[in-house]
């Protein structure tokens, strides 16, 4: 069993334009989408919906629109009372598959709910293969509070993959190597933050074909504690960084029109191929395949195992960087 959690949920709501966005203007929506969202509860839809046994946690209450669109999907789900009810976030599509997201902070969250969402977190780990501790923490959590999930799960049998970026990320590199996960994946933004590469001249390099800066930069995190390195570098594909070795996945040409949900897809597919037992590279040309099958589906909407095509991913075995002489 595979258990996210998702401090900060989402509505996510997708309005979709029938032409160019233009700021400071009247636009009238073509369509518009209600999708469950936040990014441990994404992963969760995907893995339910590849046949793998998932559960999210998250804060709501009971009859929010959140809970009951994930009960009415059969996503299974737990959750712990809050006050006020998820966020929305929006994403505007434009025609030619330009995206622009608006995130909203989300509601602040009690103390109580805290400890309520702590409490199930170490009960669902103590018999999961994996819990995934995804996306932004709402006001009022401490940057540094996935760094006390990490360290309080230690003991528990589970694997544990983070996947956040800003201040939550920076604090759980801070508590590095007691806090140390499992498994990260972040993108390539998020890997600068953390290891003072450009994350932009990353990606332009693998589009270019050449992946081994974004190799170099995963090798940081193995230095520090982390166990794998899942890194995203959008149509670029992504590169798997272990002590055993490390590949690159590229996906095959589409037509994005979405990527809102591909990270999240990713790591969906990396695990679903882990827990079946598939080798590290398999699991990357699953990330990659459900990836990129997410990005050429509008909104947030995630794939199911008919979208997937892993034999589209091509997976090259990349020399591991050596380890930090310091
Ligand atoms: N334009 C694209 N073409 C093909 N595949 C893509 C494209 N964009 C994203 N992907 C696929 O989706 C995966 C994740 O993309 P990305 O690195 O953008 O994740 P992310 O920034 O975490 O996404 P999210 O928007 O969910 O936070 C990539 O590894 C790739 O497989
Ligand atoms: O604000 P966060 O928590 O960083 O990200 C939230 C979010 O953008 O992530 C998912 C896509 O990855 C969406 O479902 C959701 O709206």
């Amino acid at each position: 069993m595979i258990v996210t959690l998702t401090a900060n949920p989402s509505i996510d709501r997708t309005v979709t334009l029938g032409g160019r966005l233009v700021r400071g203007s009247v636009l009238r929506a073509a369509a518009t989408h209600n999708d469950p969202g936040g990014k441990g509860v994404n992963v969760a839809r995907a893995l339910t919906s590849a046949g793998v046994a998932a559960v999210a946690i998250l804060p709501a209450n009971a009859g929010d629109p959140l809970p009951s669109a994930l009960a009415e999907n059969r996503i299974e789900h737990v959750t712990v009372a809050m006050s006020g009810s998820a966020r929305t976030n929006i994403t505007i599509t434009e025609p030619d598959g330009t995206t622009t997201k608006i995130n909203e902070p989300g509601v602040p969250m009690t103390a109580q709910s805290l400890t309520d969402l702590h409490t199930a977190i170490s009960e669902f780990g103590a018999r999961a293969d994996w819990v995934v501790l995804a996306g932004s923490l709402p006001p009022g959590v401490p940057a540094d509070w996935y760094a006390t999930l990490v360290e309080s799960l230690r003991s528990a049998s589970c694997k544990v993959a983070v996947d956040t970026s800003d201040a939550p990320l920076l604090a759980l590199a801070e508590r590095f190597p007691t806090a140390a996960p499992d498994l990260v994946k972040p993108n390539s933004e998020e890997l600068a933050q953390l290891t003072g590469y450009d994350g932009h001249l990353l990606e332009e390099a693998a589009l270019q074909g050449d992946p081994a800066a974004a190799a170099r930069a995963g090798r940081l995190l193995l230095d520090r504690g982390v166990e794998t390195v899942l890194v995203t570098l959008g149509a670029a594909g992504a590169v798997l960084v272990t002590n055993d070795g490390s590949w690159w996945a590229t996906p095959p040409p589409i037509v994005a029109r979405s990527t809102v949900g591909a990270g999240d897809s990713s790591l969906a597919g990396y695990l679903a191929a882990h827990v079946a037992g598939a080798p590290p590279p398999e699991c990357l040309r699953s990330a990659v395949a459900y990836g990129s099958a997410a990005a050429a589906l509008p909104g947030t909407t995630l794939p199911s195992p008919e979208h997937v095509h892993t034999d589209a991913v091509t997976v090259t075995a990349l020399t591991t960087p050596a380890p930090d002489p310091a």
